[in-house]
């Protein structure tokens, strides 16, 4: 074991991992990156060229949160040099008189987020190509945008090791000893910390094994599914097409969204918000189709530009709360331990504001947003500490 001694070690080189890695090297602290896959790599769930960036939110924190998201990806983008974000707009459809789409609508409102609410008569001028279902109401969140993910990813990781950041990737945390130094024995060296941040996405449950608590987290494999355009370019960036969310297209469904195409010219991707629970080393042995079954149906009712059939299907992964909500706290036990987790598939456009508020638990300062919402106490039934 080395005689160093790491202000601060992270665990997960995924988006939150590295944007705290990133907050803490600049706020001068000594910070050890560990990756367990060697970079970049497509297991876990930050991978990919495109993610949604938004204030359309129901909840008054998250809203609040995203102004200050937005401020540091401008901020990320000047410091890397490079174009990380691309406004598009966001539509959103959903059951006009629903409880969602209402609450959205009024959220939107009381912030005073730049918003246009499409009557259903002028629906077709504005957004061509898309049938919007009887019943449903529409809005556009005019600032929303697309988010360079892979781009976003490396350059928090650059920045960071500009810093003086040491990643460490293709080592797999193996071993946690809690205590005022953290030991972190990886399968080639054995590290220790004043603190440690667990951000392990998927693996979040596996590491927390070590500390003697388990958190309720669902881990699910989403099916990213392409479509291909029967003329090309009619929902691309170019033609202005936004992103969009559909909300609740039939009763029990969950969302499905779509990204304007971009990353492969002639193909759009469109979604569904949930998947089948997978272990994350299984993967690829997961195979349930459901989702891809329910979004065929969309496609051939609301995007008839679409063929119905998708043309490229890729893999990533949603760790899931029992509310949906990111867990953003101290271990329980354990007060230098710092547990990022359960981002529920919304987590990208947070990375740089998740990252300032784990930095900051991690150097021990007091947050600067109420994260009562983010606390592991919420789930008292669920969790499970063995200590
Ligand atoms: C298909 C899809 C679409 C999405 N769309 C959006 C969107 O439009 N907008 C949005 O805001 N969000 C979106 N999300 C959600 C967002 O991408 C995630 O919330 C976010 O990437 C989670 O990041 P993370 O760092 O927590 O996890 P990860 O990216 O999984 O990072 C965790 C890292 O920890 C590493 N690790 C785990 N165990 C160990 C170990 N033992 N030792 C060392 N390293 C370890 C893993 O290898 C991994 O690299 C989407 C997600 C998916 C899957
Ligand atoms: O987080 C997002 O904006 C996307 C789109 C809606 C569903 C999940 N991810």
């Amino acid at each position: 074991m080395s005689s160093e001694v790491f202000d601060c070690i992270v665990i997960g080189a995924g988006i939150q991992g590295s944007c705290t890695a990133y907050q803490l090297a600049k706020n001068k602290q000594k910070t050890l990156l560990l990756e367990q896959f060697v970079l970049p790599h497509s297991r876990g769930s930050s991978h990919g060229q495109t993610r949604v960036i938004r204030k359309t939110y129901e909840e008054d924190f998250y809203i609040q949160m995203m102004h200050e998201s937005y401020e540091l990806w401008a901020q990320l983008e000047r410091e890397a040099g490079v174009e990380l974000h691309r406004r598009t707009g966001l539509l959103v459809m959903g059951p006009e008189n629903g409880e969602g789409f209402s609450r959205l609508k009024a959220t939107m409102q009381k912030h005073k987020i730049p918003t246009v609410f499409l009557e259903k008569q002028e629906f077709s001028q504005h957004i061509p190509n898309v049938n919007l279902a009887d019943g449903n109401g529409a809005l556009i969140d005019t600032f929303a945008g697309v988010l360079y993910a892979d781009r976003a990813l490396r350059a928090v990781q650059r920045l960071f090791q500009s810093c003086g950041g040491v990643i460490k990737d293709g080592e797999k945390v193996i071993d946690i000893r809690p205590g005022v130094e953290v030991t972190v024995t990886t399968g080639s060296g054995v590290y220790r910390g004043r603190s440690l941040v667990i951000s392990a996405g998927p693996w979040a449950n596996t590491l927390l094994t070590h500390t003697g608590l388990q958190l309720p987290l669902k881990v699910v494999k989403i099916n990213v599914c392409y479509w291909k355009e029967k003329i090309p370019g009619t929902y691309s960036v170019g033609q202005s097409f936004p992103c969009f969310i559909e909300m609740e297209p039939k009763e029990g469904e969950y969302d499905i969204y779509g990204l304007p195409s971009n990353e492969y010219p002639g193909l759009m991707k469109v979604c569904y918000h949930m998947g089948s629970e997978t272990e994350p080393d299984e993967r690829d042995k997961q195979t349930d189709r459901g989702d891809i079954d329910i979004l065929v149906r969309y496609v051939t009712r609301c995007l008839p530009g679409l063929v119905p059939v998708p043309a490229v299907v890729e893999s990533c992964m949603y760790t899931v709360t029992p509310d949906h909500n990111f867990v953003l706290d101290s271990h329980p036990t354990y007060s230098n331990i710092i547990i990022g987790a359960g981002f529920s598939g919304h987590g990208f456009k947070f990375g740089p504001i998740v990252g300032k508020l784990l930095s900051q638990l991690a150097m021990g300062q007091v947050p600067s947003y109420d994260l009562s919402p983010f606390r592991i106490q919420r789930f008292q039934s669920h969790a499970r500490s063995s200590l």
